[in-house]
């Protein structure tokens, strides 16, 4: 029997092996990744991946709940993590409480991410304090872009690298139980990873971080709109999706299909 990841084991893993995440935003996916990962991330990425949307501002609160639910209906193991959306928490800790609240409720997942860093102390301590588990995400903060040709790495100037390291003292101080630390350039990204005391997940940041996550349908080869320089195509979905498609559209046309054995019959007639 498969056991269920809580956030106490999803932190003890730090010092066992790497950590292995993906995003996840429906029940058939989720269910296909879920014995491989230790954490689904129901990421605002969704607006994007499959809503085509311009950027991960489009995301709202139903949105996240919608797909919350359909990858809790396929998750039996992994740690089910959903992002707040662009704007449904940044103005005070009594939104975010609010907004935090009912994803968690309405979808029953475990745990929540924001993106931002020491301006949000105030906002993840009052979840933190009402008991709601919180996932820090530094560096590149797509939510704070307005479009995909606006995503740039942090941390190239000893300015920016000393904010981020300041933004992860300050989630760390505040209680998040893990941080996803994206776009951040090496070695800053390293000497952040080292220096945290919880489990950091990287997306285009370093090795050194304690587990790696990735867009899925960037990595199966899937989404190709753009392709981030931290994406390897572990498959090439695209590909075989248009090899069916093209097969069906001769079949059809070629009266191949549907064959005998895909009409129903009377009995009598079979
Ligand atoms: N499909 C998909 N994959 C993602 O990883 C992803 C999303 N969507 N949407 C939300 C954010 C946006 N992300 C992105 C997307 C593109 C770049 C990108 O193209 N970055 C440039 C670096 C630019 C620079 O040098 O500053 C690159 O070369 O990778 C980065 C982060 C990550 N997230
Ligand atoms: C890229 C990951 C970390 C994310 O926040 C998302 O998919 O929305
Ligand atoms: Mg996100």
């Amino acid at each position: 029997m498969p056991t269920k990841m809580t956030v106490d084991t999803f932190t003890a893993l730090k010092s066992e092996r790497k950590i292995v995440c993906l995003t996840a935003y429906s029940a058939p996916m989720a269910s296909i990744l879920d014995s491989h990962c230790d954490l689904l991330l129901v990421g605002d990425s969704v607006a994007m991946v499959l809503y085509g949307m311009d950027s991960t501002q489009g995301a709202d609160i139903p949105m996240m709940i919608r797909h919350a639910q359909a990858v809790m209906r396929g998750t039996k193991q992994a740690l089910v993590v959903v992002d707040l959306p662009a704007g449904s928490y940044e103005t005070s800790p009594e939104q975010a409480l609010t907004t935090a609240t009912q994803i968690m409720q309405e979808s029953g997942a475990d745990a929540i991410k924001l993106e931002g860093g020491a301006s949000l102390k105030p906002h993840i301590k009052l979840l933190v304090e009402n008991g709601i588990p919180v996932m820090g995400h530094i560096g590149l903060l797509p939510q704070k872009a307005s479009s995909a040709s606006m995503y740039r790495i942090t941390g190239k100037t000893a300015d920016e690298a000393a904010l981020l390291h300041a933004d992860m003292i300050a989630l760390v101080n505040v209680g998040v139980f893990g941080i996803v630390m994206e776009g951040i350039i090496e070695p800053v990204a390293k000497d952040i990873a080292v220096a945290c005391s919880v489990p950091t997940i990287g997306i285009g940041a370093s090795t050194a971080c304690d587990g790696q996550i990735l867009v899925t349908d960037d990595m199966v080869g899937l989404f190709d709109k753009f392709i981030p320089t931290f994406v390897r195509q572990f498959g090439q979905l695209n590909p075989a999706i248009t090899e069916s498609v093209s097969a069906y559209r001769a079949a059809v046309i070629d009266g191949s299909f549907p064959g005998n054995e895909h009409l129903f019959w009377p009995k009598s007639e079979k």
